[in-house]
């Protein structure tokens, strides 16, 4: 008798511990649910919740946008299961689907089906826009058989960031974190092999910030060294750049003259290095090995470029001898841009002037990156960002002149077709001014740096030898 009652013990034993583990999951995994919903921010709670929509409505919104597919052919099972020879029902496929959340909205991965790819959700975008109450939605593929679907629900572009740096090295040398794009991806562009970035943009627009977050990231790492030529300002400490001064090896406000010899200055470092580059670095291009501490990165701000090249009119010779000067300034960044990149200089200039000659077209075109804040007019805009910017409407940063976009700067790579929009972060004046500081130490003339390499004075160098 007692025998018989083991495995029944046993078995009444065991059904609690069945039942008792899925449940303690469930439990888990709800506290675990209800504590991140209500550690989130009013943003993101909302977020969440349309997740839990997007995905408890797919099954009835898949077929609905013909995001489905019907399998005609019995399985293996069904067929043997068949014993009364009706024909067998076709299966309704639906893509199965993923979906994650963020501040912003939803980021969906559906499984693609047959005759259900890319193609077909991006035709279907608008109506999931519409049945997941989203202001904007993308589908792109991120391998093959699944599609991501990015959901916004806020327009990125409309809130305001802020940035606050680190003040640690970046991971990656001269990679430009910009912001978030339209769909608050974050954007960042490689400025390896770049040799110059143009900004533009209607005043008060954000400009200084995104140069401030640059330097903010960037001056930690003692490969960066800057210079600038700021033609807002007669002195450092009027500007801008009043707190980076002392992280930069040179600095000229708007004496014509005294940029001059600046850019004088970095053509001729620029050919010492090309002349010595195989010399000391073993590589035809800086960028084979990266820079160095050594062989810095050089990156040469030009704020308010309009001041060091337009044309000036008139023939007293004060006139002529400024005209004479903003020529050759012209000549000398084209220069530095032109034939900088391969051995480490980088020009970004900026201009809140919105015609053809504040940043010369012969250097605007070679200058791979362009980026423009809001532009009053067309023309502005082509001046801004080259010709293409006419056939992307919906990218034109005419469209950026409500305050609401203050921040927000439209960018073309020379790389990839089109244009990206993107909500820059503002940087705390007493932020940059802090890593300003604590960085003043790494300062060092790249000249200086490269006469130490080379044990020679580059006055001294020959170059027309070193070119040889
Ligand atoms: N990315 C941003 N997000 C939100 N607000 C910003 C941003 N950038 C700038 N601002 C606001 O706009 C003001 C002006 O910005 P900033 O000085 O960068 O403009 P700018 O384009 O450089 O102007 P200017 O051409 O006159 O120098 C800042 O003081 C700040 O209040």
């Amino acid at each position: 008798m007692k025998d018989s009652n083991v495995p029944t013990e046993g078995i009444f034993g065991q059904v609690p511990l069945v039942v008792a583990l899925p449940l303690a999951v469930l439990v888990g995994w709800a506290v675990w649910w209800v504590v991140r919903y209500v550690r989130a921010d009013a943003m993101t709670q909302q977020s969440i919740r349309q997740a839990v929509r997007v995905r408890w409505g797919w099954k009835r919104l898949a077929p609905m946008l013909k995001l489905s597919a019907t399998d005609k052919t019995p399985t293996a099972l069904a067929s043997l299961a068949n014993t009364n020879g009706k024909p067998i029902k076709p299966r309704v496929l639906i893509p199965s689907l993923k979906v994650k959340h963020d501040a912003y909205g939803v980021i969906a991965r559906a499984q693609c089906l047959p005759g259900v790819g890319l193609q077909q959700f991006q035709k279907a975008g608008p109506h999931l826009a519409d049945a997941w109450r989203c202001t904007r939605v993308a589908v792109t593929q991120d391998k093959p058989g699944q599609v991501l679907i990015r959901g916004v629900r806020l327009d990125p572009l409309k809130f305001p960031t802020e940035h606050h740096p680190t003040g640690e090295p970046p991971e990656e040398t001269a990679r430009w974190d910009l912001g978030l794009d339209e769909y608050a991806q974050p954007v960042s562009v490689n400025l390896t092999q770049v040799p110059g970035v143009t900004v533009a943009g209607l005043p008060g627009f954000g400009k200084t910030s995104l140069i401030n977050r640059l330097l903010s990231d960037w001056a930690p790492s003692p490969a960066v060294q800057f210079a600038c030529a700021d033609g807002k300002v007669s002195a450092a400490y009027e500007g801008d750049y009043a707190d980076w001064v002392q992280r930069m090896f040179a600095f000229v406000g708007d004496d014509l003259e005294e940029a001059n010899k600046l850019f004088r200055h970095l053509v001729a470092l620029r050919r010492a290095r090309s002349a010595s580059v195989r010399q000391m670095l073993g590589v035809k291009s800086m960028w084979d090995v990266g820079p160095s501490e050594h062989w810095p990165l050089v990156v040469l701000i030009v704020d308010e470029a309009h001041t060091y090249f337009r044309d000036h009119k008139g023939s007293d010779q004060q006139t002529k001898k400024l005209a004479a000067l903003a020529a050759e300034n012209a000549r000398l960044v084209e220069d530095l841009v032109k034939k900088g990149r391969s051995v480490g200089l980088l020009v970004i200039l900026t201009t809140q002037k919105s015609t053809g000659d504040a940043i010369p077209t012969f250097i605007r075109d070679v200058c791979p990156v362009g980026l423009s804040f809001a532009q009053k007019t067309a023309e502005a805009a082509v001046a801004a960002l080259g010709d293409e910017i006419r056939e992307w409407p919906d990218a034109n940063p005419i469209n950026l002149q409500d305050p609401t976009y203050v921040g927000v700067a439209s960018m073309n790579h020379q790389s990839q077709p089109g244009f990206t929009r993107i909500r820059t972060p503002y940087v705390p004046d007493t932020e940059a001014a802090r890593v300003a500081e604590q960085t003043a130490h790494l300062t060092a003339d790249p000249s200086v740096l490269l006469e130490a390499f080379l044990g020679l004075r580059l006055t001294d160098v020959d170059l027309t030898k070193l070119d040889a």
